[in-house]
């Protein structure tokens, strides 16, 4: 028994330590890559559950890793061969992050994979520098004489320049805050379909099978479930009950609150989420217009439309920028621009983003953002809607753009006028002050309910 346990165990971490030098060398996506490994693996449960973990979490602490990790490879990090690097890494994770792995285990099943695949010296070097690791605890501490931004940057494992953005935009308790949450497991949530259930009874039966499910604060249609397993995988979700959807994302649609028969335009829509939403809220009535620039993702909204039994919305393809040429001025009640951004507000789902993004991409993508707006808002209607939305935190992608995009058109304005749901829940949070005049635009960041780092703006064409 405990012998077929360890084996399990060594899978688990062979299958990690593959998908993290893929995710390194080759600028794999560390969730697809992950389903990828774990799908061909077929491991079970419970061992696919620590596989996950030891991605995430080494992704996810590799600064603070590697800091203390050069102390104790004499040679340097950087002459590693990419698996001993992640190996190493992964290993330490384990010794210091989680409690249920003890020490000696995660320093024996590195020298064992070590010797499985490469030769004697690579697993004494291995087993050395670990067994160093795990004597000298004492010294994996943090420099004392960092400044604000390196000592947050260290401990919760950011590039400098991110966690100084944020200091100099948030102030350093939020900034901290937003990085602490950056490395916490992401919540899962579903949105149920009204045309096809109700949440009361998706919650009750959820309960009856003994998940812990509770009902969304921020969406009437959703529902939060801890440790539900991958709830896409399910029967419910491929007769179009639900949708699997972060709460922050739900609260996109709520905000622009579509009535039925309305003629609405989803911008960049892929793979569907909000497309479809618009469309459940209008009751399946009307025409929400769903635009992606990329062709091999139009037929992932049309298969969502199809499993949610959703007739009103009609797929595009093409740059958004270009919209204007597919649609008369003007003609739109409702546009939803769901812009390309940063991603830094999902950094717990994709925590690569932080090594892979640089202010040159944060930089290229505003400009992006900056020529989208300004194409989407020509389709709006006198009295119609704009909402603006990214799933980041970067206040020149958010506040930034529609600071500039009001100072150059008049004929819009900030409308504070929310659904009183969205409004009642965000004012619970604390995310929108009682005392203050609503601005019409609100950064939730993913340490307000869990959710999802979001910027939504909704704006009013006079
Ligand atoms: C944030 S995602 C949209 C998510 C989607 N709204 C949802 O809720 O499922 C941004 C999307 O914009 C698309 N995109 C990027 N540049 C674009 C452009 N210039 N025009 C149209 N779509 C674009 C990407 O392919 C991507 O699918």
């Amino acid at each position: 028994m405990a012998n077929n346990k360890q084996q399990r165990a060594r899978s688990a971490r062979e299958v990690a330590l593959d998908a993290l030098v893929r995710i390194e060398r080759d600028g794999a996506y560390s969730n697809l890559e992950l389903n990828r490994a774990l799908q061909q693996a077929e491991l079970p449960r419970a061992d696919a559950g620590l596989a996950t973990e030891l991605v995430y979490g080494t992704v996810q602490r590799m600064r603070t890793l590697d800091y203390w990790l050069e102390r104790f490879v004499a040679k340097g990090l950087a002459k590693l061969q990419p698996w001993v690097l992640a190996l190493l890494r992964m290993s330490v994770y384990q010794m210091v992050y989680l409690d249920r792995v003890p020490p000696h285990a995660a320093v024996n099943e590195a020298v064992t994979i070590a010797k499985r695949r490469g030769h004697a010296g690579i697993s004494g070097m291995v087993n050395g520098v670990l067994r160093n690791v795990d004597r000298r605890r004492s010294e994996l501490t943090l420099p004392e004489s960092a400044t604000t931004t390196e000592a947050i940057a260290l401990k919760h494992s950011y590039p400098d320049w991110l966690a100084g953005r944020w200091v100099s935009e948030y102030g350093a308790e939020t900034a901290e805050a937003i990085c602490a949450a950056g490395n916490e497991p992401p919540n899962s949530s579903i949105r149920i379909n009204p045309l096809r259930a109700g949440r009361d009874a998706v919650l009750a039966a959820l309960k009856e099978e003994g998940l812990y499910a509770a009902p969304s604060p921020l969406s009437p249609n959703g529902i939060v479930v801890v440790r539900g397993g991958n709830l896409a995988d399910r029967i419910e979700y491929r007769n179009g009950q639900w949708t699997v959807q972060d709460e922050s994302s739900m609260l996109v649609s709520e905000t622009a609150a579509p009535s039925p028969g309305m003629t609405v335009l989803d911008c960049c829509a892929a793979p569907g989420g909000k497309s479809t939403h618009l469309a459940e809220l209008m009751e399946d009535r009307g025409t929400v217009w769903s635009n992606d620039i990329h062709p091999h993702k139009e037929k992932l909204i049309a298969a969502q439309a199809e499993r949610l039994g959703l007739s009103c919305i009609r797929t595009t393809v093409g740059d958004a920028a270009e919209l204007p040429e597919k649609h008369p001025d003007a003609s739109m009640d409702l546009v939803l621009l769901d812009a390309p951004c940063s991603g830094f507000g999902v950094i717990r789902r994709k925590p690569e983003i932080k090594w892979a993004k640089s202010p040159v991409d944060v930089d290229a993508i505003a400009g992006l953002q900056t020529r989208l707006l300004e194409a989407a808002a020509r389709l709006v209607k006198v009295g119609g809607t704009l909402v603006y939305s990214t799933c980041t935190i970067e206040r020149r992608e958010n506040e930034g753009q529609i600071e500039r995009f009001l100072a150059g058109h008049a004929e819009f304005e900030l409308d504070p006028d929310w659904p009183p749901h969205v409004l009642d829940a965000l004012r619970e949070a604390g995310v929108v002050r009682d005392d203050a005049a609503f601005p019409g635009m609100v950064q939730l960041l993913p340490q307000h309910f869990g959710s999802d780092g979001f910027f939504i703006a909704r704006l009013r064409r006079r």
